[in-house]
């Protein structure tokens, strides 16, 4: 049956299997689905393995067995257009923003980079970063700024605006506010959801913060012991 979600099928995952070592087992026959417009929130003591699946999610890493299928192909059987598009509508967010900025770079440099990548015709770069500022509600001179001159909280903001350049149907957040202080995490927080009404896109959110996960997810299971329990 055609299916529009990003499903996770029986993913098992084993590090350091080899001739000599029986590995080390991670997660097992996990299943969940993530629906556009919905979050699907991971929880678990850490180490459980929880990043180790979101990366799975955005196909940064293979599964040891199961499939990851988005819009009913399994990640493993999509020709090469079929996985051009799996990375792009699928985006991963990670815990520290400032890992996803070039430290010597300058804001706007980081920004005009992913528009030309994106083959944006240049004489709509300074529109499409304005838009993007919006979003992030940030004003233009952090442009000139570099990623240390900025908070944390405008760092994460900007992160997740460039990821929107991308147009995404799902995002994995690995921990998204954690490394943020409490006052700005649910600026972060209603910003995702905002972003999520406006465009319908589909969340895997990882957090070990239950009421972070209550707050954001449709539903939401929890990883441990290498068993996902989902609860409704
Ligand atoms: N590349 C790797 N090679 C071997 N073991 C790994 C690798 N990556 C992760 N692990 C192990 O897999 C387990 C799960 O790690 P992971 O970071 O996914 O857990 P987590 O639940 O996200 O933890 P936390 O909440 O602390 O971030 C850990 O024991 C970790 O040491």
């Amino acid at each position: 049956m055609f299916s529009i979600s990003l499903r996770a099928d029986r993913l098992s995952k084993t590090y350091g299997t080899g001739l000599r070592s029986t590995g080390k087992c991670i997660f097992r026959e996990v299943s969940f689905e993530i629906r556009p417009g919905k979050t699907f929130g991971l929880m678990g003591p850490s180490g459980e393995g929880k990043s180790t699946l979101g990366r799975v999610i955005a196909g940064l890493e293979k599964a040891t067995t199961g499939s990851v299928y988005y819009k009913g192909i399994p990640f493993t059987g999509m020709k090469k257009n079929e996985n051009i598009a799996f990375r792009r509508k699928v985006q991963i967010m990670f815990q520290d923003p400032t890992d996803a900025f070039n430290p010597r770079k300058k804001i706007g440099h980081a920004i005009s980079e992913v528009l030309a990548l994106l083959g944006t015709p240049e004489a709509k770069h300074s529109s499409e970063t304005e838009e993007l500022l919006i979003t992030a509600g940030l004003p233009e001179e952090v442009l000139s700024r570099y990623p240390f001159q900025l908070s944390g909280g405008q760092l994460q903001r900007l992160a997740l605006s460039r990821i929107l350049l991308l147009n995404p149907e799902y995002i994995v957040l690995d921990e998204p506010t954690s490394a943020l202080d409490v006052s700005v995490q649910a600026q972060i927080l209603h910003m995702l959801k905002k972003v999520q009404s406006e465009r319908n896109t589909g969340y895997l959110l990882i957090s070990h913060d239950e009421a972070v996960i209550r707050f954001m997810s449709d539903s939401y299971g929890v990883l441990e012991n290498g068993q996902l329990k989902i609860i409704e």
